[in-house]
């Protein structure tokens, strides 16, 4: 098979020495690992390229407003407290790439140095899979409740963004990443070898919106159980971790569960409505 080949970056990526290093490739970016300013200080690098197949100019105007969309859900974020990258710097005019002129939309984050919390569960399933009977009941114990915290944690770190007021519209355990402490201690105690230790860190906010309902909170719920209970089953048990998480965080959680418990929730994409709101500046 061909080696694939992302398309040509926007300046000044095409030219920084080193080249930023291409990461993953998602439904509309490309996320590299650059540097800010010095090679020594990383950052994460989002690039929305131009789409070949779409009219120019709407082209255009979708990236623009996607792009700007993020930055500022991110911002609003870090001012509010909520735990997600920092924005350093973006340019919805970049230039260069394939195409003289046009070259893509660009958001230069904070690098989160840690893993994403999918890779450390399915990490951990993994081990117990194989090896869960190794573990007298203590040990076993002992490794359910490192993921019960982590699930706690999580839904402490998702009522810290509903309280914000923006709902993020795409949780998964591929959206939450853990920032590493400078010791980690946990890989070593643990026979597993993996740490849930970290400060939980949410992560892309394209398809993010601004919205103190309840229907929009327990979506972001529902999704994110989802998620958990199709790719992560020996976690899902624990899933009970998570909504105390969540309802230990802010007031409006008690409400927002009640709407999780009574009603099967619509998986309907954010409304027209809703994505208008999210490109006003934000009070
Ligand atoms: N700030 C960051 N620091 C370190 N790594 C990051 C950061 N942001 C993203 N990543 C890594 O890049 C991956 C993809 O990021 P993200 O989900 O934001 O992009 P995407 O899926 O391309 O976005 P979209 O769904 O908007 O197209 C993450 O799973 C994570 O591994």
């Amino acid at each position: 098979m061909a080696e694939y080949k992302p398309p040509a970056l926007p300046a000044p990526f095409n030219s920084t020495n080193p080249a930023p290093e291409l990461l993953t490739q998602g439904a509309e970016g490309h996320l590299y690992k650059t540097f800010s300013l010095d090679p020594s200080i990383p950052a994460a690098l989002k690039v929305r390229p131009s789409k070949p197949y779409r009219h120019p100019i709407l082209d255009r105007r979708l990236t623009r407003q996607r792009i700007i969309q993020e930055a500022r859900c991110l911002a609003k974020l870090v001012r509010e407290g909520v735990s997600v990258p920092a924005v350093l710097a973006l340019d919805w005019e970049g230039q260069g790439g394939d195409e003289a002129g046009w070259g893509g939309a660009w958001l230069m984050m904070e690098w989160i140095d840690g893993p994403v919390v999918r890779v450390v569960l399915e990490q951990w399933e993994a081990w117990m899979k194989k090896n869960a009977s190794s573990l007298d009941a203590a040990q076993l114990e002992q490794e359910n409740a490192r993921v019960k915290a982590l699930l706690r944690r999580i839904g402490k770190a998702l009522g810290g963004l509903h309280k914000a007021g923006v709902v993020h519209g795409d949780l998964t355990t591929s959206n939450l990443m853990l920032r590493l402490p400078a010791e980690d201690t946990e890989a070593k105690a643990s026979p597993t070898g993996v740490s849930t230790q970290g400060e939980v860190v949410l992560i892309d906010f394209g398809l993010a919106s601004q919205s103190v309902q309840d229907e929009d909170r327990a979506v972001d719920l529902y999704v994110l159980e989802r998620a958990i209970g199709s790719t992560h089953p020996r976690s899902e048990p624990f899933m009970e971790e998570l909504v105390h998480g969540y309802r230990e965080s802010h007031r409006g959680a008690i409400s927002t569960l009640k709407r999780l418990e009574d009603n099967p929730v619509p998986l309907s994409p954010p409304s027209p409505m809703t994505m208008t709101e999210c490109f006003l500046p934000y009070g």
